[in-house]
This record gives structure tokens, C-alpha cells and sequence, in this order.
């Protein structure tokens, strides 16, 4: 035993010793004639450097040295890509090259390199995103959110207009939808087992970026360690919401997403690419895509309506002449242009927050803009500096509704407005997040008026955070 843990030690820190010197060679000798940036020490790379504001770094650094530069994390070069031209070349016309995913220890410690969102752009990633993307919008979805609306409505309507926090009510709705979808089940808002989900994911969010994906000798401090109890704990949780459904799975029957998956796995049991992990780790990217990414949205869309009274007013007088004799359906859309404007506008001004925008790697060794990229680079797509180009958005800090309608008055969306991303890789769920959206606020904004309560005014809109702060809201019944 003590002879198996010396060894064990032994092992260890001779690896530790080998990362050691590799991380410092391709330091002094970087891989191949990479996009210019900044040089960064040894082992850290240019972490440090990237400050607490790392959008505005990120600025000043393709300022600096271009459209395409690469900085090092830890000892892994990174290139980043900037402006709507470059992001369009490389996401779409150069598509085969660019569409991969880079190894990170955090993803791959949850998704062991299975379900869509992490999966290397190849047959296994086509086959699951091909079957789950035609069978999610095979489904009743305009009922669904619909009908989610409707329990969100209620819900804080036993507020009776006083102050609170609609971060898990948003979250746990935006969940229930994707859980209908999969499984045709939704949660009540109090319901442990979802809440539970839902918070350990966003923890985990929370880490998921930490240096230990760069950095190997991070993957020892806390920070780590505690990244992979979230991670086992969310598997442990998914299975636990999932079981009941596979239990009670009939084979003559097909009730909804997790039915037709099963049937599929039945038909080729042996099959690599359709098993039950890979099940798992689908439901798990549905779950996590469909709810942060919307629940941060609707957190966004709530702050700038409460912030932005006269906006919240032309909409609900917009929503008042049309729902009069309509009832609310996502068709009514080219009658509700401003409503309509308000939610892109939202998305837009809030998209580019994220810094490291959506990962990508190169598929092969790529030839881009005069720069030689090898195989499997992390390539980050900085969305920022679409949404915030002063050139296709004039004063873009400005939240302005109007940019997105045309004279006509009808909603004008420009082919730089790129939210859910470009080419093969986009956004799977853009067509479910785009009427959840506009259903959401359309409904939210008919049934209560938003504002913060006196004692507690709203946050700073302006300030550069990365997610959407913490607060509270009234949202007071606009009829009894
Ligand atoms: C406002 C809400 C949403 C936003 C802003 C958003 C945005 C994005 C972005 C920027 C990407 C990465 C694109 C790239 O890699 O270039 C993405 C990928 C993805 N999204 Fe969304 N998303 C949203 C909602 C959803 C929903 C509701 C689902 C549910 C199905 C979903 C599922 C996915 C999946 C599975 C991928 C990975 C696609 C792939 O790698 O092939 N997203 N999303």
C-alpha cells in the first residue's frame, strides 16, 4: 500500500516535471507562425495579463495587433478572432475548417466528449445534432411555451406586486421547456430536484472557465477540485430526473424526444454513436444550453424594461392594441414590431458580455489571413466586437429598440446581427430561444408593469460585468 502510494507520488511528479519543461519549450519555440499578440510569461502565458476587464483587454489587444491575434493561455496559444468580416470568413465560408472544439478539462470532465455542444465536428456530432434538432422542432412548441408562460405569469402574480428576485423562477421555466421537449414533463417551481440541477450547473458555470483548463498545475487547487464535485454531483442529478423516464420507456410507444432516442438505440444496440451515455450527455446540453442562455436573457430583458420605462410603455401600448382581440402567439410577431425590437435589442447589447464568446478549433492545419494555425487550436470568436462595432452600430452602449426597425416600421435584422453564431456550430436552439423570448416578454409585459422597488434601485446597466447582477423587481398586475 505505502510502496503503491510512493510510486503513485513518484509517477506524479515526474509528470508534473515533463508538463513543467514542455509548457516552458513552447513558450521559447510557440508552434508556428502564429497570429501576432501579446508574448506572456512562461507556464501562466498572458493570463495575467487580462485584468478584470478582459472584454476591454481583449479591445485594446486587437487594437494592438489586428483582427487575428493569438495570445497563450498557460501554454496553450489561443487565437482570437474579431469583427463580423473575419468571424463570417472563418464560421462560414472556411466552415470545415473552423467548426471543431477545443479539449477543456471542465467540459470534457462532465461531457467525457459526447452529446453536441463539446462534441469534435465529425460524423459523431452530425448523426446526434441531425436526429435531436428535427425531433426537438417536430414538437408542439408554441403550446409548450405557451403554457409555460402562463405558469410563469401566475407564479409571480402571488407577489401581489411586491419586491423579489425572479432569477430561479426564470431559470426553472426556461428549463421546464426544454424538459417538455425531451420528456414531455415540467416542474413545479418549487420542485427540489430541478432546483438543484439548475444551481449546481450554474456553479458550476461559475468555474467552468478557471485557469485549470490552461494551466495543468491548477488542476491540483481548490478551485478544481471543487469543479469536479459540481461535476458529479450534475450527473448524479440528471440521472435521478432522467430514470423515471427510461423505467417506463415501452417500445411500442413513442411519447416524446427520449422514446424516439431509445427506439434508435434499440435498433443498433452496439451502435458508438447512440447509447445511453451519449443520451445523457444530450439531455444534459439541451438542459444546460436551453436554460442559462435563456434565463440570462430574460434576466437582461427584465433589468433593461424595468431600467427603460418609456420602452416598457410603447411596448405594452403596442401589446394592448393587438392583444385586445388577439390572443398572444409567436405568428403575431410582424404586428408587434417594437416588442419584437426590444428583445433583439437586448440580446444584442448583452450578448458580447461573455468574454471568451463561443469556442471553436481548427479542424486541420488552417492557413487564415496570411497566419498558419495547426490542428486543433482553441479559437475564440469574440461576439464583442460584432456588437459593439461603433461602424454597424452607431453609439452601441445604447440601448435603442429603434436600430432594428425600418422605416416601414417592420423588424430589420442585419446580417451582422449574429447572437446564436454562424455557420455549422450555431446555436441549435435559436428557433426555440427566439419565441421563448418574444413569448415571455410579450406575456410579462401584458399582465405587469416592471419596475424596482423604491428602496432598491436597479443596477448599473453600463458597467462592463459579465452575467446579469443579482437583483430584485415589483412586478405589479396591471389588471385585478
Ligand atoms: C438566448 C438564448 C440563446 C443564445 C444567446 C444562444 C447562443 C448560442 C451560441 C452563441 C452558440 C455557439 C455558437 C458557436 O459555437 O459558434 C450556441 C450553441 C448551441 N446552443 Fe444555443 N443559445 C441560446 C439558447 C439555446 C437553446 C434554447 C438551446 C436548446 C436546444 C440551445 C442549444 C445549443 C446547442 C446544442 C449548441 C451547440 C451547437 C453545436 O455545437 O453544434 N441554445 N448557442
Amino acid at each position: 500500500m505505502y510502496l503503491t502510494k510512493q510510486f503513485r507520488c513518484v509517477t506524479v511528479t515526474r509528470r508534473n516535471m515533463l508538463n513543467f519543461i514542455w509548457d516552458t519549450w513552447r513558450w521559447m519555440f510557440p508552434p508556428s507562425p502564429l497570429p501576432p499578440g501579446p508574448r506572456g510569461l512562461p507556464v501562466v502565458g498572458a493570463l495575467p495579463y487580462l485584468g478584470s476587464d478582459v472584454t476591454g483587454t481583449l479591445e485594446t489587444w486587437a487594437r494592438e495587433y489586428g483582427p487575428v491575434f493569438s495570445a497563450n493561455f498557460g501554454s496553450r496559444p489561443v487565437v482570437f478572432l474579431n469583427g463580423f468580416d473575419v468571424i463570417k470568413e472563418a464560421l462560414v465560408t472556411r466552415r470545415s475548417e473552423f467548426s471543431g472544439r477545443p479539449y477543456l478539462y471542465s467540459i470534457h470532465r462532465v461531457f467525457k466528449g459526447k452529446g453536441i455542444h463539446s462534441v469534435d465536428y465529425g460524423p459523431c456530432w452530425r448523426h446526434q445534432r441531425q436526429f435531436t434538432e428535427k425531433l426537438m422542432y417536430e414538437e408542439n412548441l408554441e403550446s409548450i411555451i405557451q403554457r409555460e408562460s402562463r405558469h410563469l405569469s401566475d407564479r409571480i402574480q402571488t407577489f401581489g406586486g411586491r419586491p423579489f428576485d425572479p432569477a430561479k423562477l426564470m431559470n426553472v421555466a426556461a428549463a421546464n421547456i426544454m424538459c417538455s421537449v425531451l420528456f414531455g414533463e415540467r416542474y413545479d417551481f418549487d420542485n427540489e430536484d430541478i432546483q438543484r440541477l439548475l444551481s449546481l450547473i450554474s456553479d458550476a458555470l461559475k468555474l467552468a472557465n478557471g485557469a485549470f483548463n490552461f494551466i495543468w498545475i491548477a488542476r491540483f487547487f481548490p478551485s478544481a477540485r471543487r469543479f469536479d464535485a459540481l461535476a458529479d454531483e450534475i450527473l448524479k442529478t440528471v440521472e435521478k430526473i432522467v430514470k423515471p423516464q427510461l423505467d417506463s420507456y415501452d417500445p411500442t410507444k413513442t411519447r416524446h424526444f427520449l422514446d424516439a432516442y431509445m427506439h434508435k438505440i434499440h435498433q443498433s444496440p452496439h451502435s458508438d454513436t447512440f447509447n445511453t451515455d451519449q443520451l445523457m450527455s444530450v439531455v444534459l446540453d439541451v438542459i444546460l444550453a436551453g436554460s442559462q442562455n435563456a434565463t440570462t436573457m430574460m434576466k437582461w430583458c427584465l433589468l433593461y424594461l424595468a431600467t427603460h420605462q418609456d420602452v416598457q410603455t410603447t411596448v405594452y401600448s403596442e401589446l394592448q392594441q393587438v392583444l385586445e382581440n388577439n390572443p398572444l402567439s409567436y405568428n403575431l410577431r410582424p404586428q408587434l414590431p417594437y416588442t419584437e425590437a426590444t428583445v433583439l435589442e437586448v440580446i444584442r447589447r448583452n450578448t458580447g458580455r461573455f468574454p471568451l464568446g463561443a469556442s471553436h478549433a481548427t479542424t486541420c492545419d488552417v492557413t487564415f489571413r496570411g497566419y498558419v494555425i495547426p490542428k486543433s487550436t482553441y479559437v475564440s470568436v469574440n461576439l464583442n466586437s460584432v456588437f459593439m462595432d461603433e461602424k454597424l452600430w452607431p453609439e452601441p452602449m445604447k440601448f435603442r429598440p429603434q436600430r432594428f426597425l425600418a422605416e416601414s416600421g417592420e423588424v430589420k435584422e442585419p446580417e451582422y446581427f449574429m447572437p446564436f453564431g454562424l455557420g455549422d456550430r450555431s446555436c441549435m436552439g435559436e428557433g426555440i430561444a427566439r419565441r421563448e423570448l418574444f413569448t415571455f416578454v410579450a406575456s410579462l409585459v401584458n399582465a405587469f408593469h416592471w419596475k424596482f422597488p423604491e428602496e432598491k434601485p436597479g443596477p448599473n446597466l453600463q458597467e462592463k460585468v459579465y452575467a446579469p447582477p443579482q437583483f430584485e423587481v415589483c412586478a405589479v398586475p396591471r389588471r385585478q
